[in-house]
């Protein structure tokens, strides 16, 4: 304003002696000065408001300004800005607020100051002070590269503060699932594991009929074994208001019980199913076992029948020892026109039960009160069969005949309505029996169990958890006359020392357990070659009345080696074997558990020796001290003790390859 005014103001008017052109330098030189005053004015009310480090700082950048009208170099710059950082850096490290305030404050500050300056160069520029364009650019990008780097400076310390970021998310530590098993699973009725030291006369259990108590005591029972203590008196209890309800008016707990081989297991479920039926007026199937083997079949379906005889009840097997039409013909029969059925009892092999629920129209389960699954684990892996399905499709089976004639109608498990509850229905109650029954809830729920009730002598593990996040596998419960052995040996040697094991020990009967039936044949082949012992073979090479007949003598004691598969590793019970060997070692802690199962039977003693090639050693020992084994002893046959069979062993091996030549040729 000041300078248009100039250009317009001619000024007072001197007396004539003073010329024009030197008035107009008076007047210039008045106008500068008057702008040097305004300057210095407002200089000082400035630096009245700043504060002292703002003070320094403008003095710090006009020196700097100084500096680079001073210099050339473009490094000088360079140097310069990496000076002002750590003012910057400074500042960021301190996250207090009232500093990014001051800063705020300082930035406007300069800003004004910055203008100030802008607009006094023009009049600086009139008193010969030179600021060029470019100086100009020079420090409007400094001050934009502070700027910039104080705003990361300020975002980086301020982002995380009180704010959420939309779509971040944080690494939280993912829990370990902490596996928890049902209630009836983890808290089982507890079974005592010793045997001897735990019998019941039998004349103490109370519910049990005296006939039945006189028949056990024939049968030279005088004790219940205590899987049976707890087992019998469940399932009488459960049927103690008839067969229509169970306890409270409630339809009946299914039961499953895990106890070790040789335990009593049979006895604890034929007897009550005995007890149970003998009263019966009208004979329907009431009560189905279901076995995985032949064997197994026939050996329950004896001790039924042992226990049926004197009453009305009648037991059938169904397992394909007999025609399909002869097994027809003893389940029913027609009469004048109605079918009778002719069975209470129905012991059966999965395959031929399901042929006759589809092919048999005579075999009629919708009476069916007791579903026995015995060996339960082996049951649930043979479910891909569908048996169970197939079983529990036929027990509900409606629109048959006996549905209009029968005054309870029966229809699946659902929802409890007013409805459902009239009129009464038989229930279907499942008993599972295993030594080695799975705790795995997943498996368990394939069978379809209703309020399941758990006997079991495993008490090591039965808290929380099925096992350890580290264990690999179930803990089971061993035999406790049991002593375990594993003998070091090579592939060679294995022979030998089952010879040493019958001739030297005198350990017979042995029962020795190979993994194929062909080392089953070639071991037998080769010992009776060797001769002077008395060896059978066990396996689906032989016909079915060919392995009954060779079990029988065995019993007896004709056979003192029987070299068997897995066919005779679960539930056969072979009176007085006092040994097994497991020949080769066996791949799974179930099987190896059921094969050594065979001995110290019903609480008497006996020894289980493994042959243990070098390299299985590590692995088969860590397996079976995790399945929970109370020890196995290293038994070692000193080579020596062999010598003297040697020679006529490698004479046998010759002849042995000409017989198997021979048997491959024929
Ligand atoms: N109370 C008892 N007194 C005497 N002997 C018994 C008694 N209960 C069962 N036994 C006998 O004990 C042996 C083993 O019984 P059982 O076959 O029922 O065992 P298990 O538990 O079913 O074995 P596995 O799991 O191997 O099938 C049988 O010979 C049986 O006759």
């Amino acid at each position: 304003m000041s300078l248009f005014l100039v250009n317009r103001y001619l000024g007072e008017e001197d007396d004539g002696s003073v010329s024009r052109e030197s008035r107009s330098q008076a007047l210039l030189a008045k106008l500068q000065q008057k702008a040097k005053e305004k300057q210095k004015q407002s200089l000082t009310e400035q630096r009245q408001q700043l504060p002292e480090e703002q003070t320094v700082q403008q003095n710090v950048r006009k020196k700097r300004k100084a500096d680079k009208d001073s210099s050339q170099e473009p490094q000088h710059h360079k140097k310069r800005k990496s000076e002002v950082v750590p003012l910057h850096v400074l500042d960021s490290e301190n996250h207090d607020e009232p500093v990014k305030e001051e800063k705020k404050k300082e930035k406007g500050v300069n800003e004004t100051q910055r203008k100030k300056n802008q607009s006094d160069s023009s009049v600086e520029g009139l008193s010969d002070t030179h600021v060029t364009g470019r100086d100009r650019q020079e420090d409007t990008a400094e001050e934009e590269a502070e700027e910039a780097a104080e705003n990361d400076s300020t975002e980086k310390t301020s982002a995380p503060a009180g704010f959420t970021v939309v779509g971040a998310f944080e690494n939280k530590p993912v829990q370990k699932v902490h596996r928890v098993l049902p209630q009836w699973l983890a808290q089982p009725d507890v079974i005592h594991r010793d045997i001897k030291s735990n019998l019941v006369p039998v004349s103490d259990i109370s519910g049990l009929c005296a006939p039945l108590v006189k028949k056990l005591q024939n049968n030279g029972i005088q004790h219940f074994f205590p899987v049976q203590v707890e087992v019998i008196p469940a399932i009488l209890e459960s049927t103690q208001q008839g067969l229509l309800i169970g306890c409270g008016g409630y339809k009946p707990r299914d039961i499953c019980v895990s106890a070790p081989t040789g335990s009593g297991k049979t006895l604890a479920f034929v007897i009550p199913v005995i007890q149970v039926l003998m009263k019966r007026v009208v004979c329907e199937v009431r009560a189905l076992a279901v076995l995985p083997t032949k064997e197994l079949a026939q050996q329950v379906c004896k001790v039924f029948t042992s226990y049926a005889e004197g009453t009305t009840l009648k037991v059938v097997m169904l397992a394909g020892q007999k025609s399909f039409a002869a097994e027809q013909a003893s389940l029913s029969e027609h009469r004048g026109g109605v079918r009778r059925t002719l069975a209470d009892i129905v012991v059966a092999t999965p395959g031929r039960l399901v042929d006759h629920i589809n092919k048999n129209s005579g075999f009629c389960l919708e009476h069916l009160r007791f579903l026995i699954i015995d060996e339960a684990d082996r049951m649930i892996d043979s479910m891909h069969q569908s048996w169970l399905s197939q079983v529990v499709r036929a027990v509900y089976r409606s629109g048959s005949r006996s549905e209009t004639m029968s005054i309870f109608k029966r229809a699946e498990p659902a929802y409890v309505t007013a409805a459902s509850l009239s009129p009464p229905q038989m229930p279907l109650q499942k008993l599972l029996f295993s030594a080695t029954l799975t705790q795995n809830p997943e498996k368990l729920q394939q069978l379809g169990l209703h309020q399941p009730r758990l006997f079991s002598s495993i008490h090591s593990h039965s808290s929380t958890t099925p096992a350890a996040p580290t264990q690999k596998q179930d803990r089971f419960d061993f035999p406790q006359g049991l002593t375990e052995y594993y003998v070091p040996c090579t592939l060679s040697k294995k022979p030998l020392l089952i010879l040493h094991f019958i001739l030297r020990m005198k350990l017979s009967p042995i029962l020795c357990f190979t993994n194929s039936r062909e080392t089953a044949h070639r071991l037998f082949v080769l010992l009776q070659l060797f001769g002077g012992i008395h060896a059978a073979e066990f396996s689906s090479r032989l016909s079915p009345g060919e392995r009954k007949r060779t079990l029988k003598e065995f019993e007896q004691g004709k056979i003192q080696l029987l070299i068997s598969t897995d066919a005779a590793a679960r539930g056969i019970d072979i009176n007085g074997v006092k040994c097994v060997v497991n020949y080769d070692a066996p791949q799974y802690i179930r099987t190896y558990i059921h094969r050594i199962g065979r001995t110290a039977r019903g609480g008497k003693a006996g020894l289980a020796f493994t042959f243990l090639l070098g390299v299985q050693e590590k692995n088969f020992l860590q397996m079976v001290v995790e399945a929970g084994s109370p020890g196995i002893q290293k038994q070692v046959v000193k080579p020596e003790n062999l010598k003297s069979m040697e020679a006529r062993y490698e004479q046998t091996l010759q002849e042995l390859a000409n017989v198997i030549k021979d048997e491959k040729t024929r």
